[in-house]
């Protein structure tokens, strides 16, 4: 891989274009929206892989959104005060505007949030949310046009995804500034609203020519109800959480190679321990670790409650590996509470106001104040830290032949070329990489009061903001992890060597770490063999390769993630 390779890599998650149809599996799925609740997973798919989107043909809930128009209509017609229906916006709300210039008041709401700032969002973050404005307006209670709703679906299943900014919201009355660009580009309002069309670069009224649609101009309340809602922090939050459970399942993976290499019981884990502790997460741990090790000649099996003096080393294993499940518990539940929680912003209606057609009433409110993920957020980029800190102290036993059971220091592969030192400079890039991650754990939500928008806007979630901060680590944490895998890899190697003479670490693995070994080999095309580990003198392999390398395999989905896709399902039921 050249220099120019490693850097796109660098960059990918960014700047990756939507590809479109290119995971067959979901060729002939079809996501149905508004009708049922939307998962993490069909929003990924939606997102990434270019799954197909159909709205609701049900009747009643499409008479239900075209009521929550009408009663917009009348209530322009008649004078009604309404919120940004007949007033102005925010601390300018008391504003009376009049029906001449009620759909003007939308489209001026497009052009005076046209303010954002920094990179552009990654795609599929902006597609996964669209997907969620249209599934929120769904609800009737928005009084926006089935018309305006089909545009969403047309830019989605064409691979039409407008350009949003990194910068630009506080969470508070939603995603205001990031949803002008998604409305600007859906309405075709103006060639500097720009979009990405299956690749290319263009403005937003040549992508509506090329789709066969027409500039469209909003009706009352139309803007506000697309600007006004959590939709695109909820997305960036669903793919991030999507990622974190993939990670999560991969840490299992890495620390179940570790205690392998450094040849760690499997008492620990036993169900007796657990029982008398019985959190759900730790639970979880303890259950999926004791099934990881199974088989394995490389762990102590000590699971009859029976224990042997060790020599020199300790009777029992040290805290990182007799702690798993205590340690990693509060995560997965924490995980798992997450998204929970996310699923049900997914699944709300976060505008205001909000219209009941059926008893001819709105309602003043702030459904938009993205709390939720803000928090949410926030506490993934701590559990991520959490993890990060873990993996961390188990390399650091690994690379000390004080604590790894007989390892060679820093898991040199071939001793004899004195020259060689082993994974010292791959321990040192993780070391990098870690202290950033548990700085990212640091919390954004309970800062910065700002007092925007004349004080209406005085409290305010920084879920966006969060929200993006947790994508860059959840980046971030793939190279960590590609690291953490290679160590593993070595690891197992080394142990194998040490019980078998051979190096062939597949013939000694437990099954449930077998396939997980072997795709991190195959990803960087080195077959396991008998005669030498992974990494045998320091020359013969560039390391910064195989960073990127498991990381993109990782960041795609790839063989990796599928070795651990047991975890992950059962990760997903908790
Ligand atoms: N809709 C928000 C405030 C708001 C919306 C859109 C633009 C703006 F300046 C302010 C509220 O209910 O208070």
């Amino acid at each position: 891989m050249n220099t120019l390779s490693l850097q796109q890599n660098i960059t990918r998650s960014w700047q990756v274009p939507f590809t479109g149809n290119s995971n067959s599996d979901n060729l002939n799925s079809i996501v149905t929206v508004g009708d049922r609740n939307l998962t993490i997973d069909e929003v990924v798919n939606v997102a990434r892989h270019g799954t197909q989107v159909r709205l609701t043909d049900n009747v009643d809930i499409l008479k239900g959104v075209q009521a929550s128009c009408d009663y917009i209509d009348r209530a322009v017609e008649t004078g009604q005060p309404i919120y940004g229906v007949t007033s102005g916006f925010g601390g300018m709300a008391h504003v009376v505007i009049s029906r001449e210039q009620a759909a003007e008041l939308q489209t001026n709401l497009i052009w005076f949030l046209k303010s954002g700032a920094g990179a552009r969002l990654p795609l599929a973050d902006v597609r996964a949310a669209m997907l969620l404005r249209a599934n929120s307006h769904l609800y009737g209670a928005s009084g926006i046009r089935l018309e305006l709703i089909q545009r969403i679906e047309t830019f989605l299943n064409a691979g039409v995804t407008p350009y949003v900014y990194e910068f630009g919201s506080i969470g508070a009355s939603g995603d205001l500034v990031p949803l002008s660009y998604i409305t600007g580009a859906l309405i075709g309002l103006d060639p500097s609203f720009t979009v990405d069309f299956d690749g290319r670069e263009m403005d937003a009224p040549t992508a509506l020519c090329r789709l066969g649609l027409q500039p469209l101009q909003l009706q009352p309340k139309e803007g506000l109800a697309m600007m006004n809602g959590t939709s695109v922090m909820t997305a960036i939050a669903g793919n991030c959480v999507y990622d974190a459970r993939v990670l999560l399942a991969l840490a299992m993976g890495v620390h179940a190679l570790a205690i392998q290499g450094l040849y760690g019981t499997n008492q620990s884990f036993h169900p007796f321990i657990h029982k008398h502790k019985p959190h759900p997460g730790q639970l979880w741990a303890a259950d999926q670790m004791f099934s990881l090790l199974k088989g394995s000649y490389l762990v102590r099996e000590e699971s009859d409650g029976k224990h042997e003096y060790r020599g020199q080393e300790l009777i029992q294993d040290r805290y990182s590996l007799r702690c798993l499940p205590q340690y990693m518990g509060p995560i997965v539940d924490g995980i798992s509470e997450i998204a929970e929680q996310i699923e049900l912003e997914m699944n709300s209606v976060t505008d205001n106001p909000l219209i009941d057609a059926n008893k001819q009433a709105s309602y003043h409110g702030g459904n938009f104040l993205g709390q939720y993920v803000g928090v949410t957020m926030d506490r993934l980029r701590y559990y991520i830290g959490l993890l990060a800190k873990h993996i961390d102290v188990q390399i650091a036993l690994l690379v000390s032949p004080e604590f790894s059971n007989g390892l060679p220091p820093s898991l040199v592969g071939n001793l004899e070329r004195k020259v060689n030192m082993g994974l010292k400079g791959l321990q040192i890039s993780g070391n990098s990489i870690m202290p950033l991650l548990t700085f990212y754990g640091n919390s954004l939500a309970d800062r910065f009061p700002t007092h925007a928008e004349q004080f209406n806007q005085n409290i305010n979630s920084q879920g966006y903001v969060s929200a993006n901060l947790t994508r860059r680590s959840v980046d971030i944490f793939q190279y960590y992890m590609a690291i953490a895998l290679m160590f593993g890899v070595q690891a197992a190697d080394l142990r194998t060597y040490k019980m078998t003479g051979h190096y062939d670490a597949r013939t000694c693995l437990s099954t449930g770490t077998l396939e997980l070994y072997a795709a991190v080999r195959q990803v960087v095309g080195h077959q396991p063999t008998s005669l030498r580990p992974y990494i045998w003198n320091d020359n013969e392999q560039s390391l910064d390769e195989h960073i990127a390398l498991i990381s993109a395999d990782i960041a795609a989905g790839g063989l990796i993630v599928q070795a651990v896709s047991d975890i992950l399902s059962s990760l997903k039921s908790i």
